[in-house]
């Protein structure tokens, strides 16, 4: 087997035909860089096809990094995932998402099912009346106890929304104090959501939403509460009711834990079901990338496409856009995924990464970002490769010209981008010229429900992971939000020595 640095000259000095050179060489290209991965029967049928064949990927390079898969052990670093192990090195971790849907060893999936269990029959019983009326829900928690479940809520709830559920992140008051604003004391719970019970945004805002609820008449605040955590014992000394406690194992991360009692507001927001729905999603996605090898398997393959901008062609950034408000919040869940798991300059094994690692994630929805951000995307000097995500049944009962209209315009992004041109009339004007060859993939869903939803994202987690072993590092720590922390505490504590700007701004904001 070749080593991976020269798998790597390989990739870099293969020749670099455009993307229409590509589609000009290749009749069948679309067929070969395009698979559907589907789900379920009869009217629960359903699907999302992912086209790739407007990325630079051909066969040379797919070879290349089948190859370099092969030499990065990506088979059995995806069975040490999916297997249980303790694949998050530095941590001396597993990473069993997977296991929450159904997906991993006997004994995780077992004690995932039995939460489930447990957190149903919580849901149920609310739905039921059990803790009195209840009508909203401020879920507290932030990045991965709060993207996921603010994404699939506001995906989610235009069809049915049981709870009408806040998710409130920021330590900024001005966001617990919007939330307030929109619910009614008497009939709101709250959940706070928190793998490590310590987070001091979470616990700040969650102390002030207890205080709210107590200066509106609740008389027991804490009995409004729901925990939701890998660390039960520290909510129960905080003061919420064991019963009241929906832990999850600490194998799964923060940012891989909307499958988890994290995504208890989803739940009670939009039903017990869609929360079902989400996670049998993933678990289709979660079946292809365990039995699925090389090209055919689609998140390793959109992985490769990945590698080559990112090292390749140094792209430093990779954009996401939705042509779907539904999914308006996708960019900003996939920005920690992927920033957080493969931000990194160390390998697993500590030593300096031998290229550029993650690229930073950002995008928006389509058709807004075209009438701000495309002509960059388009005239910029820089390439960035593009995902384009879509559903064909609309998600709004109006005339079916809007969607038709939105469609249109997500497909004509993609083909504009590769194509290029002039639109001068004389094809001459430098100002008018488009260089075209542009990177882009699709992925057009069938429809965006609940089961879409979390096939979607368990698609990005494996395509993750494949990057992160395709670079040699473990994408589930996330050391590097630590110092930051680590100064802010030295500050309250009015400790720490600090940099003459610092110590500056302190004393102008009355802090020094
Ligand atoms: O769920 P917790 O423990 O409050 O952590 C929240 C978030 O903070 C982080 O650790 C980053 O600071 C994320 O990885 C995590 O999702």
């Amino acid at each position: 087997m070749t080593d991976s640095a020269a798998i790597w000259t390989a990739i870099e000095n293969a020749p670099r035909p455009t993307l229409e050179d590509l589609f000009a060489a290749d009749a069948d290209r679309v067929a070969r860089l395009s698979a559907r991965i589907e789900w379920g029967e009869d009217e629960f049928a359903g699907g999302m096809l992912l086209d790739w064949s407007k990325t630079h990927l051909n066969d040379t390079l797919l070879s290349a990094f089948e190859e370099l898969a092969d030499t990065c052990g990506f088979a059995s670093k995806r069975a040490a995932l999916l297997d249980g192990e303790r694949v998050n090195v530095t941590e001396g971790r597993a990473a069993e998402h997977t296991a929450q849907r159904g997906v991993g060893s006997d004994a995780s999936v077992e004690e995932a099912a039995a939460l489930h269990a447990r957190m149903q029959m919580l849901v149920e019983a609310i739905h039921g009346g059990a803790l009195g009326e209840i009508n909203h829900l401020i879920h507290i928690g932030i990045g991965g106890s709060a993207l996921g479940p603010k994404l699939a809520i506001s995906a989610l709830s235009r069809d049915l929304s049981l709870v009408d559920v806040h998710v409130v992140s920021n330590i900024d008051g001005v966001a617990l104090e919007d939330a307030f604003a929109a619910c009614d004391p008497a009939t709101t719970l709250i959940a706070v959501a928190s793998k490590t019970f310590t987070t001091i945004e979470t616990m700040t805002n969650a102390e002030s939403a207890l205080k709210w609820l107590r200066d509106n008449g609740v008389d027991d605040p804490s009995g409004r509460v729901i925990a939701l955590t890998a660390s039960p014992e520290k909510a129960v000394e905080w003061g919420v009711d064991e019963t009241r406690v929906l832990p999850f194992p600490e194998s799964v991360g923060g940012r891989y834990s909307l499958w988890s009692s994290i995504g208890f507001p989803v739940a009670l927001g939009v039903g017990w079901d869609d929360f079902e729905a989400m996670l049998a999603g993933a678990q289709v996605v979660d079946e292809h990338f365990r039995d699925t090898d090389g090209r055919a398997n689609l998140c390793l393959r959109a992985a490769f496409a990945d590698q080559f901008y990112t090292r390749v062609l140094g792209c430093q950034t990779r954009a996401v856009f939705a042509y779907d408000e539904r999914l308006a919040l996708f960019p900003d869940y996939l920005q920690q995924l992927e920033m957080e798991s493969n931000g990194k300059r160390v390998t697993a094994e500590g030593k300096p990464v031998s290229g550029p690692t993650a690229p930073i994630t950002w995008g928006g929805v389509g058709t807004d970002a075209q009438h701000a951000v495309f002509q960059l995307l388009h005239q910029g000097t820089v390439t960035v490769p593009i995902d384009f995500i879509a559903s064909i049944a609309p998600g709004d009962q109006l005339d079916p010209a809007h969607h038709s209209i939105l469609l249109t315009n997500c497909f004509a992004q993609g083909a504009a981008l590769m194509a290029g041109g002039n639109m001068a009339a004389d094809g001459k004007d430098p100002a008018r010229a488009f260089p075209g060859n542009r990177p882009s993939a699709t992925i057009l869903c069938d429809d965006l429900d609940a089961v879409t939803l979390g096939a979607l994202i368990a698609f990005h987690e494996h395509r993750t992971f494949a990057n992160a072993v395709l670079m040699g590092i473990n994408p589930f720590d996330q050391f590097g939000v630590e110092l930051g922390k680590k100064m802010a505490r030295d500050i309250e504590a009015g400790g720490g020595e600090f940099d003459a700007s610092t110590k500056a701004l302190l004393d102008a904001a009355g802090l020094g």
